[in-house]
């Protein structure tokens, strides 16, 4: 099926018509991009932006509308009022989804007035951000109540088929407005970009109604999505990221073959790696870029003379390996991978001697409110121990304390690293 996106382009590739692509494209849709203006624009700033000729938007989406089975269309950007015409007229009969784009989030406007927005609104499906309701509807919203009176009013006096208002910028509850019913999305703050969160939301939107979904399912939906593209947002275009669920599984699939084939190698050492096996078990952890976390579930045990994964490698099938490994990775993003041994002095000598960074945590040291709290150390450590070597440790250790045994961990850019690591510090 194919979903018709009218909108602007942004040249930073964050929101407009690039994200709307990618999220059609990435929920399995063919997308026909249809583009009304271009924005001079990066995450910081929208510099100004070109309106393409009304005649121009007219003729593309002509090209496209006779050839393809379209089932939605998603509007975002319109730049001026003759484009919003000339959209509604080539648009008429399709099922319209439409984000009233007025300002970027960085203030600037992207619209030369409110009026052009209202001309597609009578018989599309509209999700307006807060500011947005507030200025189709003439209310002022401070609450989720106030968020369903504009909603009304969006529906009743300007003639939506229905209202999607998005709560971000005041709880993160979306609230539906359709067929004279009410419905409330609840959502929770994610950490991320949000630079496109509208255009990823309304590409959604278009693509699960296109798939024949009702309107209270394609919100729910939708939502998710969007909170998906900011969880794993893009930090190097400081943007939402429609191929978020793509490029999620590909990054475990790969780190899942990736672990195994280190712990394949491990294996090999066997016999020299048994005596450094602690009686807890060693545990071998990968982070994908995402820092979803695979480990050997069941942990890695020592077996007559030789050692023994108990398991398969899984996603989150460590605790403690995880929480180091993520610690880690907030001051050094690039380590993927960790390892335990056993604490020897021998061991952490034969590390130094190999050049690594050797660091480590004094668990008497630990503050009684992290020691009080379930499960606070293994941060704690990592971080105290990061910042007493003052740059990227290749191992950590600690020497333990009541009831807990002496341990080593090994870093690593990649399993690999941490496998030729052992091999080398467990060589005679
Ligand atoms: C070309 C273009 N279209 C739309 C927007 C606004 O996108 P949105 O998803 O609402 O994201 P923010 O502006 O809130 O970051 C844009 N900036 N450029
Ligand atoms: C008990 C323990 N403490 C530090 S590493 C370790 C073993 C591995 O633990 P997990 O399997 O939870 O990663």
């Amino acid at each position: 099926m194919a979903v018709l996106i009218v909108a602007g382009l942004d040249t930073g590739g964050g929101a407009g018509l690039k994200a709307d692509i990618e999220t059609v494209s990435a929920l399995g849709e063919h997308p026909l991009p249809v583009l009304t203006s271009v924005t001079y624009q990066n995450p910081s700033e929208v510099r100004g932006y070109h309106t393409l000729p009304p005649e121009v938007v007219r003729e593309q989406i002509r090209a496209v509308r006779g050839s393809f089975k379209i089932g939605a269309v998603k509007i975002g950007m319109l730049g001026s009022r003759e484009i919003a015409e000339a959209v509604k007229q080539e648009t008429e009969g399709l099922t319209r989804v439409l984000d009233p784009v007025m300002e970027s989030s960085t203030g600037a406007k992207l619209v030369d007035s409110v009026e052009s927005v209202k001309v597609l609104i009578l018989g599309s499906i509209v999700t307006p951000n807060v500011p947005e309701a507030e200025a189709l509807s003439g209310l002022k919203i401070r609450s989720i109540e106030e968020m369903k009176e504009a909603a009304k009013v969006i529906a009743e006096e300007l003639g939506a088929e229905a209202v999607v208002i998005k709560g971000g910028h005041l709880s993160y509850t979306d609230v539906l407005y359709w067929k004279g019913k009410l419905y409330e999305f609840p959502g929770e703050r994610v950490e991320g970009f949000t630079h496109g969160t509208g255009c990823v939301f309304s590409s959604a939107l278009a693509v699960f109604l296109a798939k024949g979904f009702e309107l209270p399912e394609t919100v729910e939906r939708a939502k998710r999505f969007v909170e998906g593209s900011i969880r794993f947002s893009k930090a190097e275009a400081r943007a939402v990221n429609p191929l978020w669920e793509l490029e999620r599984d590909a990054h475990r699939w790969r780190a899942k073959g990736e672990l195994e084939e280190a712990v394949k190698e491990l294996m090999e050492l066997g016999e020299k790696l048994n005596p450094h096996v602690p009686e807890v078990g060693t545990n071998f952890a990968l982070a994908t870029p995402f820092s979803e976390v695979f480990a050997v579930k069941g942990r890695i045990v020592r077996y007559g003379g030789t050692i023994k994964p108990v398991g398969p490698v899984e996603f989150n099938a460590s605790d403690h390996l995880r929480r180091a490994l993520l610690k880690m990775r907030e001051f050094y993003p690039e380590v993927r991978a960790v390892l335990n041994l056993r604490y020897s002095e021998e061991l952490v000598e034969k590390a130094k001697k190999l050049g690594l960074v050797v660091s480590f945590y004094d668990r008497r040291e630990e503050p009684e409110d992290v020691k009080r709290a379930e499960k606070g150390t293994m941060e704690w450590g990592i971080e105290s121990a990061v910042k007493r070597v003052g740059k990227r440790p290749d191992l950590i250790y600690h020497l333990g304390d009541w009831g807990k045994e002496p341990m080593v961990l090994i870093f690593g850019r990649s399993a690999m690293e941490v496998v030729e690591r052992v091999r080398a510090l467990s060589s005679r």
